[in-house]
């Protein structure tokens, strides 16, 4: 047997193991719950809260989350979605019904040949919405105000739900600044147009200024499950850039208009890359920001679909997109496969040392 098929084997066979182990946990987990009964379950054991949740969600009887179709009376969140652990949001509902049957198999769940994965929130005809076991899938759509309103409702899903310390990913596409394009960039810090940390939200005339935020330890994990020489590309830390815009924004010359030269959307370029904007996509400061605020871990994880310092043009053949598009998807598996299965007790599900607003 070759070296590398042997490699292949053991990983094989240590995933299997994690597998059974995580099973055997699991089925100890819920005999308990037999003999003991629900009640075995103290509230107060889950040691998790959304932070700054607005007070007046429990006057809302039901409440409604009108974009993904769903509402407190018909539907019983915590059944239907309490062991949600991660939700993945990306762009386009095809890409999220995509990452949810890949995910269904990298988790070791199986989905009958005759079944197929439903979209929850056909009906809106706004987001699309998958549930593959713990994973929840959301596509947000192009932009901050898109992405928002969806987190403003999945946030309220996994605090209806009493989710537990639910990871938030985001897995876009982005555009690369001098790197390689299919380089996968993970995000250290969010910036907007104006190259602040921030995220402006108007509250009644007053913009006020949300800090981008994002959990470096988790950030830091995902790098380290990277691996360049077996992947065959290059897995980044790095800034990045979000606009609210696909082309000005973006210093692109083949927009509708351009109000500059080639010199200085190189100069442009070249001052983001100095500061060490790695890529520029349009979602990473709203995903950053709303999601500080609530406290919750997230992570944004974009492969990058054009050098921009070679061009501005997606010219990347289709079938080489789609296969660019599965790499953050097989990044985030990794590390859900982690911590699901625990094959590697190094993870730290949330670090002290990260900065989260204080809850009130
Ligand atoms: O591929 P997604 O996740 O949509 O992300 C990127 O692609 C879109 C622009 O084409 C923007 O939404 C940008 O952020
Ligand atoms: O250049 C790019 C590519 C994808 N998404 C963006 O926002 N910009």
């Amino acid at each position: 047997m070759g070296e590398k098929c042997q490699k292949s084997v053991s990983k094989n066979v240590c995933d299997l193991k994690a597998m059974v182990n995580a099973q055997n946990r699991r089925i100890d987990e819920l005999i308990r719950y037999i003999k003991d009964g629900c009640s075995a379950v103290n509230p107060a054991d889950l040691n998790w809260t959304i932070c700054n949740l607005n007070p007046y969600i429990e006057c809302l009887n039901p409440d409604i989350l009108y974009h993904l179709t769903l509402d407190t009376k018909t539907t019983d969140f915590p059944k239907v979605f309490g062991d949600v652990r991660f939700v993945c949001l990306g762009g386009t509902g095809d890409r999220m019904n995509k990452f949810a049957n890949f995910i269904i198999g990298e988790i070791g769940l199986t989905l009958s040949m005759a079944v197929q994965l439903i979209d929850i929130s056909a009906g809106g005809h706004r987001y699309a919405l998958y549930k593959a076991g713990p994973v929840l899938c959301a596509s947000h759509g192009i932009g901050g105000p898109s992405i928002s309103i969806l987190l403003h409702e999945l946030i309220k899903l996994v605090y209806h739900a009493k989710c537990q310390d639910p990871v938030f990913f985001r897995l876009g596409t982005s555009g690369g600044i001098g790197l390689e394009p299919g380089t996968v960039v993970i995000t250290t810090q969010a910036l907007d147009s104006q190259l602040r940390p921030a995220y402006e939200v108007v509250v009644h005339t007053k913009p006020q200024l949300w800090p981008t935020t994002l959990n470096q330890t988790l950030a830091k994990e995902l790098s380290s499950l990277s691996d360049p020489c077996e992947d065959g590309y290059d897995t980044v830390l790095g800034k990045t850039l979000s606009a609210n815009d696909f082309y000005v924004e973006q210093s692109r010359l083949d927009g509708a208009f351009c109000m500059y030269t080639p010199q200085k959307k190189m100069c442009f370029l070249q001052q983001i890359s100095k500061m060490g904007v790695a890529n520029m996509e349009m979602e990473s400061t709203a995903f950053a920001a709303i999601l500080h605020q609530a406290g919750i871990r997230a992570a944004v994880v974009c492969v990058t679909i054009v050098n921009r310092n070679d061009g501005d043009q997606i010219d990347t053949p289709p079938d080489v997109l789609k296969q660019f598009d599965l790499r953050p998807q097989i990044l985030v598996a990794r590390y859900m496969r982690k911590v699901l299965f625990k094959c590697d007790e190094d993870i730290v599900e949330g670090c002290p040392c990260d900065p989260v607003p204080e809850c009130n």
